[in-house]
């Protein structure tokens, strides 16, 4: 039988596509119908030592060229996804369920912006000279790291894959990219492109499987980086097993992020960042400011603005352009999200909107929202990864600010507020890697994005990436003679 969107094989490896049929099947669900729409196998033993051998035989020679040769390679595949982003973005939809109206706008095209901002930025990597007095001298060399491993989370994988990619390959690495097992049709794509675009062989393979598949994959020996976007649980164990072999890793991670409203705050823009920091991608986002502190002042406005807003919510058909409102991921996370609602009405939180399952196929709730929430309810604690908003009410700033930052997490934070100087002084006092002023969710690729605390280490796009994806080696020169003490 052939599904719907069948790739030509499971993994892309040297330049091509693979299959192993011994490895274990992966369905690939629709989730806004629950069709199976593929099946792929996880790599085998044989596939990831393939993965890892042409890798190695590509990436000297890749490090060996220009950044601008290597960065113009980047700028095309760039440009294919952005004349194939129609074509791509429904495939994005199909791994994820998310709404075409969202990956027509933030999939392909934030991959697309990666691509080409590396790409653009390849030739102008260098290390640089330092005088030391007596003619002598030292300089530094930008080195590529070697063979580096992506490994992805489910809501985000054409972006997760290109960000991670576009700088390794800039600063001439090879990368082999392990998908979610969740959604892994879109990373073969951009695999492909690369490859379309001249990229040679080897340097960009994709591997599928869980983490039976990616552990031995930050394990192995001949890995040199480690970035994993994915929950703290398997951030702490990837982290430590990369610690094992002294390996350089990011990691994004998870959150539970705060979102301050003030009551001088413009309200309609508050509710829109509130809606934005809690119910794109279906509230399937790291960064989301989930924990939404308002000033008890415009408390009820608040909640009132909210409701009406959320009847804008479109929930239907995602490859329909005006919907705005797509599925969870997979039964197992509606399961997740169902429990927390559960719980929150346990706990006493105020159900003010959503809370219940759409009685059809596929993995449907709606938009939640609680008032009165507490900051001791394991709905404003633990990451929820769905659409369920938390509203707490506060009084002023120094209380917001220290309840805000009492998580263990520290990925996002955001603030709305009509006094800028609050608003930078509230940014300043916020334990979180990415925050937002009057805004929420805005990930352009030249900003750093990444998280404290426990959400995870290092960041992502930005100039910085290029210093997580090299290194440097410092060479001494002496011009005069070299003396010893004996
Ligand atoms: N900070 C960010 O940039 C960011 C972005 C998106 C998602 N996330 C986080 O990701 C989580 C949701 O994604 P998920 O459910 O796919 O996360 P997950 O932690 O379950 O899995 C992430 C990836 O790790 C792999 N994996 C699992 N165990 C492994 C192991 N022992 N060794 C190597 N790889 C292993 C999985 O197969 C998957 O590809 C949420 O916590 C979310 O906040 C973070």
């Amino acid at each position: 039988m052939s599904y719907k969107y069948q790739p030509e094989g499971s993994h892309f490896i040297n330049g091509r596509y693979v299959e192993d049929t011994t490895g274990a099947v992966i369905d690939v669900i629709y989730p806004a119908t629950g069709e199976v729409i593929a099946k792929v196998h996880e790599a085998t033993e044989a596939v990831i030592e393939e993965a890892i051998t042409s890798a190695l035989a590509a990436q000297q020679a890749w490090a060996a060229m220009s950044g601008t040769e290597r960065g113009r390679i980047l700028r095309r595949a760039a440009d294919i996804i952005r004349e194939r982003n129609h074509e791509l973005s429904v495939l994005e939809t199909h791994d994820t369920g998310k709404p075409l109206q969202e990956t027509l706008v933030a999939d392909a095209t934030s991959g697309a912006d990666a691509l080409e901002y590396f790409g653009g930025l390849a030739g102008s990597l260098t290390g640089e000279h330092i005088a030391l007095g007596d003619g002598n001298f030292a300089y530094t060399m930008r080195e590529a790291l070697g063979l580096c491993v992506g490994i992805g989370a489910w809501n985000y994988p054409t972006q997760i894959a290109c960000w991670k990619g576009a700088p390794a390959l800039a600063c001439g690495n090879a990368m082999i990219f392990k998908p979610s097992e969740t959604t892994p049709l879109s990373a073969l794509k951009v695999a492909e492109i690369l490859h379309e675009a001249g990229l040679p062989a080897g340097l960009y393979n994709v591997v599928q499987g869980t983490g039976k598949v990616g552990a031995p994959l930050v394990t192995d020996p001949r890995v040199n980086k480690v970035s994993l976007t994915g929950s703290v649980p398997t951030g702490r164990k990837v982290y430590a097993a990369a610690a094992e072999g002294m390996k350089h890793v990011t990691m994004e991670l998870g959150g539970k992020s705060p979102l301050v409203v003030f009551d001088d705050a413009d309200l309609d823009s508050a509710v829109s960042g509130a809606i934005n920091a809690n119910f794109y991608s279906t509230g399937q986002v790291c960064s989301n400011g989930t924990r939404v502190f308002v000033q008890k002042g415009i408390k009820e406005a608040f909640l009132n603005r909210l409701a009406e807003r959320l009847q804008g919510a479109k929930m239907g058909d995602p490859l329909d352009e005006s919907v705005n409102f797509g599925p969870m991921v997979s039964a197992a996370q509606l399961a997740i999200v169902e429990g927390y609602i559960a719980k929150g009405k346990e706990e006493g939180a105020r159900l003010v909107a959503g809370g219940n399952r759409l009685d059809q196929e596929g993995y449907w709730i709606e938009p939640t929202v609680f008032a009165d929430v507490t900051d001791d309810m394991v709905v404003a604690r633990e990451e929820i990864f769905g659409p369920v908003m938390c509203v707490l009410d506060f009084d002023d700033e120094d209380e917001v600010l220290a309840r805000a930052n009492d998580t263990e997490f520290g990925l996002a934070a955001g603030v709305f507020t009509a006094d800028l100087a609050r608003g930078h002084r509230m940014v300043a006092g916020f334990e979180a890697g990415t925050c937002f002023i009057n805004s929420y969710n805005d990930a352009p690729v030249e900003v750093p994005f990444g998280g404290s605390k426990m959400s995870g280490v290092g960041r992502e796009n930005a100039k910085t990436a290029i210093n997580h994806y090299s290194e440097l080696k410092s060479v001494f020169v002496r011009l005069d003679a070299c003396e010893a003490a004996f």
